[in-house]
This record gives C-alpha cells, structure tokens and sequence, in this order.
C-alpha cells in the first residue's frame, strides 16, 4: 500500500535548542499510528509539521493535501452555532446539511443548532471530530483528543473513534499520553524519545481488542517499559 506520510530527515529547532532530529517515519494509507513519549519529546512539534501549522523545518516532509486535525481542546467558535462550526472554512456557502450529516455520524446530530457553550466536553469533543471529518481527510492528526474528557467519557469517544476510522479508512496519527488507549486503536505504536522515533511496535491484535488478554498485557508491558514506567503494584504505574 502507499504511503500517506513520508518524513526524512525532519528537524526543528527553537531558538537554537533541536526539538526534532532529523526524524524518518511513514504512515502508509488507512494505517492507524499512536505516538507516545514523555513531556517535551516533540510530539505536538511533529503534529503541527504535519498538520501544516509549522513550515520553519529541514528535511522532507510529504503529506496529502486532504488531512485535518483535533486538538486536545476542541477549539469551538462561541459565536457561531455548532452546526456553523462544523463546516467553518469550507469553500462555498455553510451547508447545513452537510454538517448536520457529520453530527450524526458523531452521534450528536440533536445538538446542531445549539451554541458550543452548551456542550459537555465530550459533546464538543465529538464536535470537533465532526469538523475534522466533514473534510474526509486522507489523514487524521489527533493530538491527544481524549485528555480532557473523564474515564467513561473517554472509552465512548475513543470507541467512536475506533468506528470512524473503520468507516472512513483514513490514515490517523494519534498523539496520547495513554500507553491503552494507544494499544486499544493502533496497527502501530511509536515511541517517541527527545526528538526521535526511539522505539516501534506492531500491534497484530484483533479487534476490538481486549486488555485483558495476555498478549495485550505484554504489549503493555514493552511499551510501559521503553517508557521508562515500572508497576509496583497491580495498576499502579510509578
Ligand atoms: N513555539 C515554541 N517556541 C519555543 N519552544 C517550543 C515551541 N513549541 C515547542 N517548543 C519546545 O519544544 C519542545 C517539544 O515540545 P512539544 O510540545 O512538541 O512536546 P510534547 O512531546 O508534545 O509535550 P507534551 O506531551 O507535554 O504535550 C519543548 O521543549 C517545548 O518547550
């Protein structure tokens, strides 16, 4: 299959401090890829490189025109109505069937009209992915989308997620802080360690996946491991 991403050699600095040195990593298309990696690694510096926020670069960067991203706040106009937002930025006149199509797909299609204010965060996070779909992106950035919403919350939207994804066969990168939830969606998991991929893991699990199998809590392991996380007590990450 081809590629939808193909990065080489991508650097960043800020102020003379190297965030990203010179990093290589393919996406290829409909793959669904989570990073990982601690705070400050470069992870949102890599996001808005791809989501075309940031051109100050070395290296070379190929992405498909058609990509759109969801951020961790999802960044709602307050004056404009949910549906407004939803198709805000598209060529031609707001089409309210259009968005109304992509509520529903979000399972808020009742919300449409109301103002953002009077969401909950996880409606107006479902808005947000609304407002990345009705773009049918090629490839999806979603910088940690899940981090704001509670626990129960959270599995709803990642599982609605996991349904897009199916649906649309978009290519997704997933920033999360989440060793699950990037075992629970991804075909990959990248590790991500001052500015390079410094670890990757295939993820040949079916789905849905269960985190209680065996093979899932030794991925886990790996991963929290490469991280640098030991568990000294069952659940207890220290
Ligand atoms: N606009 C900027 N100006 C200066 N430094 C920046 C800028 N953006 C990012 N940095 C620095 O680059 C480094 C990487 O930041 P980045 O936000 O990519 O990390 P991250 O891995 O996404 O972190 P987190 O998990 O906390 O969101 C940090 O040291 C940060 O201070």
């Amino acid at each position: 299959m081809a590629n939808s991403v193909e990065i080489r050699g991508l650097s960043r600095a800020f102020d003379g401090n190297t965030v990203l040195h010179a990093l290589d990593l393919d996406i290829r298309e409909g793959e669904f890829v989570a990073l990982l990696g601690h705070s400050g690694c470069g992870k949102s510096t890599l996001l808005r490189i791809l989501a075309g926020l940031d051109d100050e670069i070395g290296g070379e960067v190929t992405v498909p025109a058609r990509r759109s991203a969801a951020f961790q706040s999802p960044r709602l106009l307050p004056w404009l109505k949910v549906w407004r937002n939803v198709v805000l930025g598209l060529p031609g006149r707001p089409d309210r069937a259009l968005a109304e199509k992509a509520l529903d797909e979000v399972g808020i299609a009742e919300r449409a009209t109301v103002w953002p204010k009077t969401l909950s965060g996880g409606q107006a996070q479902r808005v947000s992915l609304a407002r990345a779909l009705v773009r049918e992106p090629e490839l999806l950035l979603l910088d940690e989308p899940f981090g704001a919403l509670d626990a129960l919350t959270r599995g709803k939207v990642q599982a609605l997620v996991a349904e897009l994804w199916r649906l649309h066969g978009c290519a997704i990168l997933l920033v999360t802080h989440d060793v699950e939830e990037a075992l629970l969606l991804a075909d990959r998991v990248l590790v991500m360690d001052e500015g390079r991929i410094a670890h990757e893991l295939s993820v040949d699990l079916p789905r849905p996946r269960d985190l209680t199998a065996p093979e899932f809590v030794t991925l886990r392991a790996r991963l929290l491991n490469w991280l640098g996380v030991t568990r000294t007590l069952e659940g207890t990450p220290s």
